[in-house]
């Protein structure tokens, strides 16, 4: 698999997306998601893609047990801020609920004083069973956040104490990456890269920073109206066309180091795995 340097850190260009692996609806036993691992191990998958309120924390535990054999061949990117509620044991299914309710309330109420956002730091940490993450993100941060100094060197001390290796944003206005490299000097920024999305258009304004791709396959129901179609109709083990081209389009945008598939099928995976090192070929153009 392609490697690239994201922030001084050497990735697969193809990265595991975790927003569904433990949530409700979405989510799968625990040994779907050790299967869903060891296919990234054997495609040469090194990035993960987690976020403190995925599956209200749930995801992050499932990535710490199952990368605790080999944490140090991972790249951990996760985020915090869209409020979590960490209920205990078997009242935390409950905490996606409270959760959507709290985040419609919060607004822009992100807590980013020194208690809030060292005791977030930690959480992930242990959650995680890391004693470094790599890329650190605040999720979905208002626009103003560059005005927040105290933030800023809150994570500036973070990462001097080398808990955190990066810190970041993930959003998808172009203005607020800019913004934040302008401000903060960050190199690395979450987005949605696809045909549609404004970091497609590569802004200048972006330049020199790097990108983590989300959303490449549009949206979900993009997917259904083409991916499983073609899917059903197309040979085993091959990608889908248009899911080729969409990550292909994505590999190609100034910037992008990293695209996230947040398949929880190790087949799916696989596939893209193989589509990314495959370039689009004419018959994929009128397929
Ligand atoms: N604001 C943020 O920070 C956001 C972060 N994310 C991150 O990005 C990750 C990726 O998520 P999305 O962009 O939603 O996923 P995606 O674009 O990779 O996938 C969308 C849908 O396509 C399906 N799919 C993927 N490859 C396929 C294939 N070859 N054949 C058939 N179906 C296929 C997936 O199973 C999923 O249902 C998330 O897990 C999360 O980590 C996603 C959205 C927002
Ligand atoms: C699938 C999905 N939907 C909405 C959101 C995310 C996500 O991963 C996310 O990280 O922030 C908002």
């Amino acid at each position: 698999m392609e490697r690239r340097t994201l922030g001084g850190l050497e990735v697969s260009i193809l990265g595991l997306g975790t927003s569904r692996l433990a949530s409700i609806g979405t989510g799968r036993s625990k040994s779907d998601a050790k299967a869903l691992f060891d296919a990234c191990r054997e495609c040469g998958v090194n990035v993960i893609d987690t976020a403190d309120a995925y599956g209200s924390t749930m995801a992050e535990r499932w990535i710490g047990e199952l990368t605790r054999a080999d944490r140090e061949r991972w790249v951990v990117v996760t985020k915090i801020g869209l409020p979590t509620v960490d209920l205990p044991g078997p009242f935390r299914v409950f905490g996606q609920r409270a959760r959507k309710t709290t985040q419609a309330r919060a607004g822009s109420a992100f807590a980013l004083d020194h208690a809030s956002l060292t005791r977030s730091i930690e959480r992930s940490l242990k959650r995680l069973r890391r004693d470094r993450i790599e890329i650190f993100l605040l999720h979905l941060p208002p626009a103003s956040i560059v005005e927040d100094d105290e933030a800023h060197e809150i994570l500036q001390e973070a990462q001097r104490s080398g808990v955190i290796a990066h810190f970041g944003v993930s959003t998808d206005m172009p203005r607020t990456i800019a913004a934040v490299r302008d401000a903060w000097g960050c190199p690395v920024a979450e987005t949605a890269v696809n045909p549609w999305s404004l970091a497609s258009a590569a802004p200048a304004s972006m330049t020199g920073v790097d990108l983590i791709a989300n959303r490449v396959m549009g949206s979900e129901a993009l997917r259904v109206q083409l991916l499983d179609r073609e899917a059903a109709s197309s040979a085993p083990h091959r990608a889908a066309p248009i899911a080729r081209r969409l990550l292909r389009h994505a590999a190609a945008v100034p910037g992008v180091k990293v695209i996230l598939t947040g398949t929880m099928e190790p087949a799916h995976l696989r596939d893209n795995a193989r589509a990314i090192d495959t370039p689009v070929t004419a018959e994929d153009l009128i397929a």
